[in-house]
């Protein structure tokens, strides 16, 4: 029995279609001459580290000044609090979270997602049944690849071995400022190569993680040495 902590955007759903829709239903409320809209590809690069850095990476793609920063971020969330549509969960996500459920383990979620959306994004997926604690970007003052929320999300699930699951460099440097053993998901938004990013594990297929789960747990030591 162990408690497991998810990451979420690029962990187990793939949300960026959404994220770049509200991207764009911001920039598209600026005065012409308009900055041209993100691109998929371009606006799957700026997410990880939470709302106010998705912003500033799209304003510094665009060469839009600071004094717009706060309009911006505020018609973003906007757009993003219900932007559940274009949202998949990754093949096979659903099921691992529901095979670890019933091996016992006890699951969480850590993102940089602020509250609002990811509220609406568990309701849609049918999510928050599943996890006993979600922290967003915005739960705590800080966020990751800051230790203190998946701290607090193990700390919510009580005791036991921890395993910290996600896709990108923020997830592995959060993992490793934790000291808690990292399982990456290479199929997400991660820029590095997984060969630079810090992990006990990987996968790129979320059939393979309940196995994967129960290898890594065969060789982890006492729990209290993770926390
Ligand atoms: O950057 C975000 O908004 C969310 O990203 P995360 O779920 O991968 O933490
Ligand atoms: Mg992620």
């Amino acid at each position: 029995m162990a408690r497991i902590v998810f990451d979420l955007d690029g962990t187990l759903l793939n949300s960026a279609p959404d994220i770049c829709a509200a991207g764009n239903a911001a920039l598209a409320t600026l005065p012409a001459p308009r900055p041209a809209p993100l691109s998929l590809g371009e606006a799957t690069g700026f997410i990880g580290s939470g709302a106010d850095q998705f912003v500033a990476r799209m304003r510094a793609a665009r060469g839009i000044d600071a004094a717009a920063h706060p309009a911006l971020l505020a018609t973003f969330i906007d757009a993003y609090e219900g932007a559940t549509g274009l949202t998949r969960a990754y093949p096979g996500a659903v099921e691992a979270i529901d095979a670890l459920r019933a091996a016992g383990h006890r699951l969480g979620i850590c993102t940089n997602k602020p509250v609002g959306p990811l509220a609406a994004v568990l309701d849609a997926f049918d999510l928050a049944r599943r996890f006993e604690v979600s922290i967003g970007g915005d739960t705590l003052p800080v966020r990751k690849p800051d230790p203190a929320p998946l701290r607090a999300a193990l700390e919510a699930l009580g005791k036991g071995p921890c395993l910290f699951v996600g896709d990108s460099e923020t997830d592995a440097e959060t993992a490793r400022a934790a000291s808690v053993p990292f399982l990456l998901f290479t199929g997400g938004y991660r820029k590095a190569a997984p060969r630079d990013l810090p992990h006990d594990a990987l996968f790129d297929d979320h059939a393979a993680l309940p196995d994967l789960v129960a290898g890594m747990l065969a060789g982890i030591p006492d729990p209290a040495t993770a926390r």
